[in-house]
């Protein structure tokens, strides 16, 4: 029996629960039941959880047992048949524990507040310890020898101590901004730059600073300070010398540990240097940055731009932002730390502010953008196209995508805009080829056949194998305005166009599988850094939420996202080793990012173009990797043709007999694909919710928008019932994403939960029944690394090995 401890006492206390734990003796049961007054019994506290102490008017609850409750009529008396003694006993017992208790507390109080002071006197220890690495070092160490014990020291010795050192302090972070300032000045002077231009050069390095981190959230930074995590010495760059290079490029080759030229570098170098408008063909991978990147520099270094007239020295057009960042940050590695001063490189997006790069242009050396921008800024200040006519250089990276259909607008424009003579009338022709200065260096991986032999002198005049002639390379290198009637043609790679430590193969599989596979494919490469491309955003939209709920760590990449969050995407994916990328053809051209060893092709890449560049994300310079395409059966002819076709190409190229290649197909274990399965319908389910959920939302709220600007009442479920009666394309998916989108928070949090506990279990996956029933093998400890390869495997065990 329990009753409020201290409170009000009730007129009818209740009878709470009868104690069970001291069941009352047989001997006990026959003593006679007294009549009792409550007040008379040997109350227990009961211990109550904290939170309690602090009810309103409720202090606790106090028990006693051996009492029933006895009903006469219409009142209720309590009896025990406990002796009077006994209850005596039992009270003073009470007293004494409840001294106790009371003792017990105070004595914690106590013990607390020694506590307390133990965690000052810790801080203060620490503070004390971090005296040692002031100025005074020596002085605190010959303090802390001292042979008697240190007396406490008393709070206004502490105050006086922590405001000394902070002074300190202070007054060290003063000198050493001082030393700081003292040394740029007498750099300055040494370099015996004017006064003014010193000033200006100096505004616009801190221009540069906050744009540069304005504009790229680090991911490309890192790629540019990844020397320097080696350790600092210089590597013999004799190999470098037949190319002519300046000693402050190989001593910057050298920083970069860049031992030797690849074969399109030592190809291209000389060429360019030697005047020569180049066309640059090698695989993915092969250094084809520096290849047009070396000249720029020693053009810069043989004569820097004038400060007071500045023209930039080169222009470059990347297909895309990201190539452009990166392609900034190769040429920044290539200059940093130089014993010159560096070039200044501008890169011109878009997705990020127009003013700061159209004021980081007027300084810039080098000029790197994506067309769209370039033209956006070109265009719009007379002064700015005036010197960017004078480039020495300009560079088409990844030139047929470029120049391909769709891309070309723009880049049409800027390209007439650099040719169009200031002189000559409006709406007449631009000036002749002739006239233009510059060198133009076109690169790719990739070239179309019909300009490859047309430029080898070996195509048939026109038509043949070329493309329209809207699009066809040979019609787009003429409005590229060569300086040469006929530029350098360099293929660095004949033979191959596909990088030379690539494995290739394929996955067949059910087309509404491919989720499936694609995640018993990832598992199948625990901790492996990979890129999945897909046809379009909203499959990335898709696919990336759905290998998150399935604790994979996807990045999502594509157009449709803000460019800060594609970069931070790349910073991520840069940074942490097995992250995985799931992209669309955004990521295809040229991003080098190191580590990644699996490309899988999850929509099967449009064209045999494509597929190179997707497939050389990895396996780049010496490095090697895997590139898996999971294809539907109805899809699988039409892949082996386009990889054939790559093939093909190559082998015509070296002069040999055509042989067809033939893609092989890699197994994958059907029982760990079914033993998954339920995981990635989960996880499928929850993601395509989510997506649903939100994409109802943004639906529902643009057409609430759209009401209110008609002026009109707008009531989601009349359109729904409106929109029921009809049914078009997409009815079907839209019903489904309805349903999906339906599905209450509960429902939600339920999934949720299933698949947590799916991902908590083992999934036994062994490669025979016996196997299965005997224990198995853990994918999570594969996701870990510290899997049992043997059996679930690494690329080999897809079918890769020779
Ligand atoms: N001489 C060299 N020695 C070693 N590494 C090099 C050398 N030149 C370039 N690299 C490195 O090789 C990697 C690939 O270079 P780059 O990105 O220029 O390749 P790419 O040919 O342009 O590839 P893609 O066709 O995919 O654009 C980069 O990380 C680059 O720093």
């Amino acid at each position: 029996m329990k009753r409020p401890h201290a409170a009000p006492k009730p007129a009818h206390p209740t009878h709470k629960r009868q104690k069970l734990e001291k069941p009352s003796a047989p001997a006990k049961l026959s003593a006679p039941r007294r009549k009792i007054r409550l007040d008379d019994l040997s109350w227990k506290a009961v211990s109550m959880p904290d939170r309690l102490e602090d009810f309103e008017g409720f202090y606790g609850l106090e028990e006693i047992d051996d009492v029933e409750v006895v009903r006469e009529g219409a009142t209720l008396s309590f009896g025990t048949r406990k002796s009077e003694e006994q209850i005596e006993r039992e009270k003073e017992e009470g007293k004494t524990r409840e001294e106790d208790e009371k003792r017990r507390f105070e004595e914690m109080k106590d013990r607390q507040g020694e506590l307390d002071l133990d965690v000052g006197v810790e801080d203060e220890a620490v503070e004390s310890e971090w005296e040692g690495f002031s100025d005074r070092e020596g002085d605190a160490e010959a303090e802390g020898r001292g042979e008697e014990e240190p007396k406490p020291m008393s709070k206004k010795e502490k105050k006086e101590k922590k405001e000394k050192k902070e002074k300190e302090l202070q007054e060290r972070k003063e000198r050493q901004k001082k030393e700081r300032a003292a040394k740029k000045e007498a750099a300055e002077a040494a370099d015996s730059i004017p006064a003014k231009e010193a000033k200006d050069n100096k505004d616009e390095e801190q221009r540069e600073g906050s744009e540069k981190q304005a504009i790229s959230s680090g991911a490309f930074d890192l790629l540019a300070d990844k020397s320097e995590d080696e350790d600092d010495g210089d590597v013999d760059v004799s190999a470098w010398e037949d190319l002519g290079l300046s000693k402050e490029t190989l001593a910057s080759l050298s920083k970069l540990k860049f031992s030797e030229p690849t074969s399109i570098q030592s190809l291209a170098v000389p060429e360019i240097l030697a005047g020569r408008d180049v066309i640059g063909k090698a695989s993915t991978g092969s250094g084809k940055t520096l290849a047009f990147g070396i000249p720029i520099l020693e053009s810069y270094l043989k004569s820097p731009p004038n400060a007071k007239n500045h023209t930039p020295i080169a222009l470059i057009i990347s297909p895309t932002r990201e190539l452009a960042h990166q392609l900034a940050s190769h040429l920044t590695a290539l200059c940093a730390d130089g014993d010159f001063k560096a070039p200044s490189i501008a890169t011109v997006t878009g997705g990020l502010a127009v003013q700061k790069q159209r004021r980081q242009l007027e300084h810039a050396d080098v000029i790197i953008g994506t067309p769209g921008r370039l033209w956006e800024v070109i265009s719009s200040g007379q002064g700015l196209l005036a010197s960017i006519k004078k480039i020495r250089f300009l560079i088409v990276d990844e030139a047929d995508r470029l120049l391909s259909q769709g891309s070309y607008k723009e880049l049409g424009e800027i390209l007439k805009i650099l040719d169009h003579d200031d002189n000559t009338e409006e709406g007449a022709k631009p000036a002749p080829a002739t006239e233009a200065q510059r060198q133009t260096l076109v690169f790719s991986a990739t070239f179309h056949k019909g300009l490859q032999q047309k430029l080898a002198g070996k195509g048939p005049k026109g038509g043949g194998d070329l493309m329209n002639k809207q699009e066809s390379m040979e019609y787009l290198l003429k409005k590229l305005n060569f300086r040469e009637e006929k530029p350098k043609f360099i293929d660095a790679n004949p033979t191959s166009q596909m990088a030379t430590g690539l494995k290739e193969g394929l996955i067949e599989c059910a087309g509404t599988e491919k989720d499936l596979f694609l995640y018993s494919l990832l598992l199948y490469h625990p901790k492996k850094r990979a890129v999945i491309f897909t046809n379009s955003v909203s499959a990335v939209r898709r696919v990336t939420p759905f290998l998150q709920h399935l604790d994979l760590p996807a990045l999502p990449l594509h157009s449709g996202m803000i460019q800060k969050a594609r970069l931070r995407s790349i910073e991520r994916f840069t940074q942490r080793p097995g992250s995985i990328l799931v992209a669309t053809d955004v990521a295809a051209r040229g991003l080098d990012i190191p580590g990644v060893e699996l490309i899988v092709h999850y929509h099967l890449p449009r064209a045999a173009d494509t597929y190179v560049h997707r497939s050389g994300r990895t396996a780049r310079g010496s490095a090697s990797g895997s590139s898996i395409l999971i294809c539907a059966p109805e899809e699988v002819a039409g892949v082996r043709r386009l990889v054939a076709k790559v093939h093909a190409r190559n082998e015509a190229a070296s002069g040999k007999k055509k042989s067809a290649y033939f893609i092989r197909t890699l197994d994958i274990d059907r029982r760990i694909v079914a033993r998954l399965k339920p995981r990635a319908v989960l996880a499928k389910r929850i993601a395509d919710a989510t997506i649903a959920k939100e994409k109802t939302h943004s639906e529902d709220n643009w057409m609430r928008e759209a009401a209110e600007e008609l002026g009109v009442d707008y009531d989601s479920e009349s359109f729904e019932k409106e929109a029921k009666g009809r049914k078009g394309r997409g009815a079907g998916r839209k019903k489904k994403e309805k349903e999906a989108s339906r599905l209450t928070k509960g429902e939600m949090g339920a999934l949720r939960a299933e698949l947590k506990g799916l991902l908590g279990q083992r999934v036994n996956v062994g490669v025979s029944e016996r196997y299965l029933t005997s224990g198995g093998i853990d994918v999570e400890a594969l996701m870990r690394g510290e899997g049992n390869l043997e059996f679930l495997g690494d690329a080999g065990a897809l079918g890769f090995e020779d």
